[in-house]
């Protein structure tokens, strides 16, 4: 599995007209980043190539081949969402497993964590939490990743180790990734779109986001 594209997406809540001939493509081997002001329709656009959201239009093609069938009801795609996905009672270790990832792995990454096998999610912060289910989806056997602000409520410490991660598992994944942290979006990807006025603009340079007023200056 190699090139992800979607086309032709047209999304409307009532009269906010959302999204609309969009254009995007995301290939392994390369972090494809998602750029655009609150609101541009960045999730609802991951939501769309996930598949839990119905547009009014959109074609979906992987290495050419239309998909007609939600991305999801395939099992090979998995998405970080912006609100959190593992139930609060579950333990780190238990996560994990859950989610088929693991622990031990994760210890080696992150071996501040080797005290804290049996602490529930609870018990852990925001960032912490972020941390855990971005890296269990990011190492995950899917073949098509999609991070929905991973590095928002993160320590600097840890969004460089995420990476790190991601230069890893771009060999052998699509990985797609939006946030706010536009810096570590800019650094971190390899292809860039920005979402502007419902449509999607490829990004071939960083003062292309100057002049279409997403930042004032670099
Ligand atoms: N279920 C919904 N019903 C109605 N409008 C919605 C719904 N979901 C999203 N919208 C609207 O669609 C637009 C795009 O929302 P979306 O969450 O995709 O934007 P975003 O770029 O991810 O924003 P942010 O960066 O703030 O997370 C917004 O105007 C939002 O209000």
């Amino acid at each position: 599995m190699d090139v992800l594209e979607i086309d032709n997406v047209e999304l409307n809540f009532g009269i906010n007209e959302v999204l609309k001939a969009i254009y995007f493509k995301a290939e392994r081997g390369k972090i494809t980043g998602i750029l655009g002001r609150n609101g541009c329709g960045k999730t609802s656009l991951l939501r769309i190539i996930f598949g839990e959201l119905k547009p009014n239009n959109k074609l979906i093609r992987i290495d050419d081949k239309p998909i007609l069938t939600p991305l999801y009801k395939k099992g090979f795609i998995k998405y970080l969402p912006q609100f959190h996905i593992i139930p609060n009672s579950v333990s780190l270790q238990s996560g994990f497993h859950y989610f088929n990832a693991s622990f031990t792995d994760f210890l080696i990454d992150f071996p501040n964590y080797k005290t804290k096998e049996k602490l529930r999610f609870s018990d852990f912060s925001g960032g912490e939490k972020r941390l855990i289910e971005t890296y269990i989806i990011l190492k995950s056997d899917a073949k098509i990743v999609l991070l929905d602000e991973p590095f928002s409520h993160l320590a600097p410490l840890y969004i460089q180790k995420l990476k790190e991660l991601l230069e890893i598992e771009k060999q052998n994944k699509i990985i797609i990734i939006t946030d706010h942290l536009y810096k570590e979006i800019l650094e971190a990807s390899d292809a860039l779109y920005l979402l502007k006025d419902a449509w999607s603009r490829f990004i071939k340079s960083p003062e292309e986001l100057i002049h279409y007023k997403y930042i004032k200056s670099l």
